[in-house]
């Protein structure tokens, strides 16, 4: 049983283990959709990776200007839009998630692979550490997703940095549940490239949502 809110999302009942999260409906991405998603991210590699001259940026900005005038008309309420829940495209779709793709997502866990770019440096061609918790939380919430736990959200995050993690290099990530107590999911994930030399690990308890909880 559900109930439709204002914003058109539909609220879901106790009884679906969702907490007070509404049901959020596949947006479908459009042809073009992951490639404007690529050309924004495009976009972000080059907004940190480039010194243009006053005269050349002045146009520029105003260009980008009229770029976000011309979107703005189709925002949409939060689940409405294809960045998120397009799982064949990058990142899903998202432009705030690492742009990588998922391959495989079942119940024994997430393995996902793609490369740290130029918008995730931190220092000395290193990605930065902070992109590193958001790679891992995400692969985590898929592995809650994957193994059909109910949804839930992260009660703590702890990742070991082991080495430096390079840009532009194809890179893994593995996840899977380690175990279940109640409401508590214990996950964890490595990181590693592809010759299997570990740069991060990380591990994170994920609750189950009670019933209204946001
Ligand atoms: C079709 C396409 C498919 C696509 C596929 C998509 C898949 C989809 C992917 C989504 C990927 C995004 C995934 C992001 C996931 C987030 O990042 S969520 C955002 C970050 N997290 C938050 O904002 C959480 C904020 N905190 C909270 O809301 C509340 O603390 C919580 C988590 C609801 C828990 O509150 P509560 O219900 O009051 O729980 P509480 O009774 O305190 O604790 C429950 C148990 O956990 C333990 N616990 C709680 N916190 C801790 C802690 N920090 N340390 C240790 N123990 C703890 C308690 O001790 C207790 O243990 P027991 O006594 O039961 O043994």
């Amino acid at each position: 049983m559900s109930e439709q809110t204002a914003d058109g999302t539909e609220s879901v009942t106790d009884g679906e283990k969702r907490g007070g999260f509404p049901r959020f409906r596949h947006t479908p991405a459009g042809p073009d959709f992951g490639r404007f998603v690529e050309a924004m991210r495009r976009l972000q590699d080059l907004a940190v990776s480039t010194n243009v001259p006053d005269d050349v940026l002045a146009d520029i900005a105003t260009q980008a200007e009229e770029l976000a005038d011309r979107l703005t008309p189709y925002e949409v309420p939060e689940g409405k839009s294809p960045a998120g829940s397009n799982i064949q495209l990058p990142g899903r779709g998202s432009l705030l998630m690492l742009p990588w793709m998922v391959e495989k997502f079942d119940t024994e866990g997430v393995r996902s692979t793609g490369v740290f770019r130029r918008y995730h440096l931190g220092g000395n061609g290193a990605a930065h550490g902070g992109v590193l918790p958001l790679l891992f939380d995400d692969v985590f919430g898929m592995t809650v997703h994957a193994g059909g736990r109910p949804i839930s959200r992260t009660g703590y995050l702890h990742i070991n940095y082991r080495a430096i993690t390079p840009l532009n290099t194809q890179l893994v990530i593995e996840g899977k549940v380690d175990r279940v107590e109640g409401r508590k999911t214990f996950v964890s994930a490595r990181l590693t490239d592809l010759d299997g030399k570990l740069l991060a690990d990380g591990e994170a308890l994920m609750i189950e949502l009670l019933p209204g909880q946001p």
